[in-house]
């Protein structure tokens, strides 16, 4: 079922918000917009309109502990080659919606399409099959800090292989090739041979996207990959999202705290407060009354002016 539309009468809060930074939410508008990239080429609404839905989010309920809802009702669906953004306050179920995605987080209720099946509750085999086709990046990376960029590149095959060929580090020529075209592709083949802990933060998620994409992903899941990171590097890390999605045709999804870039990268833009999606539409429709929907009452109180 698509959910393209604001789901929530925005609250009427006559207060400025222009160019106000919060702890950890940058927020800018169109009027006076402080853009972090380039200006950057999304897929038209016409391009993406033609694009099959490759996933479905159908009343999606998550609780850690009986009767505290973290997720209530989630409702979306996610095209192919889409860039879709999550924001939300601290707390809002960003980072519990993504990986309940991928069920590292197992959801309390709901059903997610993948693909044309039913991924809510497949296990062992099937679910590891599914994980393949779905690569994720973490804001620390979570790469092995003492093996090469090379090696932590290769552990994206590891869902293809076997417990045995794992441990060898069995990798055909091929996976080799193409890991190698993938790294330079992101622009760290000079660092190939590194440790991982000899890199830069920028490097480090490059080597994330890199070991994603070696997994042959249809979706990319990104949980505050730019939240370490200086604006130059974030520039670097999104352009890279970005490129994926609009030339290899792979959908990302991924958590932001920054507003400014959210609107700049994305295809669409969900907002997430306490657990329900606030809004889901083109990021040309944020504007103050939705980021006070998506931010609440409470967000007066994150100003540090
Ligand atoms: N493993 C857990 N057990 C219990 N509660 C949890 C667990 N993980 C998250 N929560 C709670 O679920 C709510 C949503 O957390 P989540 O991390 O998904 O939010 P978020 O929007 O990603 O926040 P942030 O932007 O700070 O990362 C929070 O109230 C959090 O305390």
């Amino acid at each position: 079922m698509a959910v393209e539309h604001k789901t929530k009468e925005v609250t009427k809060n006559r207060t400025d918000f222009n160019k106000k930074e919060t702890d950890g939410v940058l927020i800018s508008f169109d009027e006076d917009i402080e853009v972090t990239g380039n200006e950057v080429e999304t897929a038209s609404k016409k391009e993406l309109k033609e694009m099959p839905v490759i996933m479905s989010i159908e009343n999606l309920n998550k609780e850690y502990s009986k009767g505290k809802s973290v997720l209530k009702e989630i409702n979306f669906n996610i095209k192919q080659g889409e860039l879709l953004s999550i924001i939300g306050p601290s707390g809002a179920g960003k980072s519990t919606l993504l990986r309940s995605i991928n069920r590292m987080i197992e959801p309390t209720s709901g059903e997610i399409t993948f693909d044309g099946k039913n991924i809510t509750s497949v296990k062992g085999k099937e679910l590891r099959h599914m994980r393949t086709n779905i690569g994720m990046i973490f804001q620390h990376y979570n790469l092995v800090d003492r093996l090469s960029v090379f090696e932590n590149v290769m552990h994206g095959t590891l869902g293809y292989k076997n417990s045995l060929q794992g441990i060898f580090s069995m990798y055909t020529e091929s996976e080799k090739e193409e890991a190698l075209d993938i790294i330079t592709e992101l622009g760290i083949q000079d660092h190939i041979y590194k440790r991982c802990d000899e890199l830069s933060g920028g490097q480090k998620q490059r080597v994330g996207i890199a070991r994603a994409l070696v997994q042959k992903p249809k979706i990319i899941l990104c949980d505050e990959p730019i939240a370490s990171l200086d604006p130059s590097s974030s520039r670097v890390i999104m352009d890279h999202l970005r490129k994926i999605c609009s030339e290899k045709g792979i959908t990302v999804i991924v958590n932001l705290h920054q507003v400014d870039v959210a609107k700049n990268y994305s295809d669409r833009i969900i907002g997430l407060n306490s657990g329900q999606v606030v809004f889901n539409g083109h990021p040309a429709e944020i504007d103050k009354e939705v980021i006070q929907s998506i931010y609440g009452t409470d967000f007066d109180d994150l100003i540090t002016e």
